[in-house]
């Protein structure tokens, strides 16, 4: 293991930002933190860093106790959402800095960082100034900056939070591909459930500074610990006592099997690729989601009376209501 967080707790006056929370983050592999706002998630990775220090516990670095080092002395990079470059510096004495006052030899950092803005694509804009980037290639700049120094961890804090969706998402694949490349272990913090879904190997759900599910993104997927857990990954619909996915359950027109409900669909909407269908019951409102293939071979109109189950393989990925 990596980073071994143990029992660490941490509060802003009477508020408890992080209860008790024990963690083991692998080596080498890309680490989700992910949860609502205010949650915890940046005090975690503060925590880590340094940068903020834990009431209790402790935090283990490769098997260092780090609880008490400072920054500077975890081996540690990080990239926060608003990162702070040196404006009057180019990109490539930004990405050198960390190397410069390691006083590192000059032929070195220059192989270095050529290496290093070759890995972020950001080789032609070498002499530029932060300025004159946008902001998903100043973003790569700053991981650059942080890889320098061959840190132990990297610690990204919402690094692609304050850019548009599409650039975002580039952002996400690519930091996918540079992670299989460089296998350095990192610890991102998102609120976004499809960021942590895509990028990560594994994620940490955390929620009012308590841990509630650690997993891959498929482990949390199709079986959610609890309702939070199912509720934060995706959308839920409940079927009698449980919540289930929109898509995992069935619609027919034949026979009630053991636990199907019947009831009519009130409404129909299209969504992009999918159509959703309302089904009202005695006493519910199910949503359901198909396919628009699916539901064309079933000709259904608003009004039909209709079966409603839940796929048999899907019976993991649900969670009492
Ligand atoms: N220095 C501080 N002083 C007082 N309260 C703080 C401080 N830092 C964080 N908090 C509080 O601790 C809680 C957890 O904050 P944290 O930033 O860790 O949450 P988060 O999950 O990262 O959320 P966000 O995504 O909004 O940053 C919040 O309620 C926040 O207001």
């Amino acid at each position: 293991m990596s980073i071994e967080i143990t029992n660490v707790g941490k509060r802003f006056g009477s508020f408890v930002a992080l209860d008790d929370v024990s963690v083991s983050i692998p080596s080498g592999q890309l680490t989700a933190l992910l949860g609502p706002s205010g949650g915890g998630k940046s005090t975690l990775l503060r925590i880590i860093a340094g940068l903020e220090q834990a009431d209790t516990g402790r935090v283990e670095i490769e098997g260092v106790d780090a609880t008490n080092l400072p920054p500077q002395k975890r081996n540690v990079g990080f990239v926060f959402q608003h990162y702070a470059a040196f404006k009057h510096l180019s990109v490539r004495r930004n990405v050198a800095f960390g190397l410069e006052i390691r006083r590192r030899p000059k032929a070195e950092i220059r192989e270095r960082v050529d290496e290093l803005l070759a890995l972020v694509h950001l080789e032609q804009f070498a002499d530029r100034l932060p300025a004159q980037l946008s902001g998903g290639q100043r973003q790569r700049m700053a991981l650059a900056r942080a890889l320098a120094v061959e840190p132990t961890v990297l610690l990204l804090d919402e690094p692609f939070g304050a850019l548009d969706a599409k650039v975002r998402k580039e952002l996400r694949d690519w930091l996918r591909r540079l992670h299989d490349e460089v296998h350095v272990t990192t610890v991102f913090v998102t609120h976004d459930q499809e960021e942590a879904l895509e990028v990560a190997d594994e994620i940490v759900v955390i929620n009012e500074g308590r841990i509630e599910q650690i997993g891959s993104p498929d482990e949390l997927y199709d079986a959610p610990a609890n309702d939070f857990v199912m509720r934060f990954l995706g959308p839920v619909t409940q079927l009698g006592e449980r919540l289930v996915r929109p898509h995992d359950l069935v619609l027919h027109t034949g026979d009630a099997e053991p636990g199907a409900v019947t009831g009519r669909i009130t409404r129909i909407t299209r969504i992009g690729f999918e159509i959703r269908v309302e089904v009202t019951t005695d006493d519910q409102v199910v949503v359901v989601t198909l396919t628009r293939t699916r539901f064309r071979s079933l000709d259904l109109d608003e009004g039909a009376t209709v079966r409603v189950a839940l796929a048999p393989e899907a019976l993991a990925a649900t969670v009492e209501a």
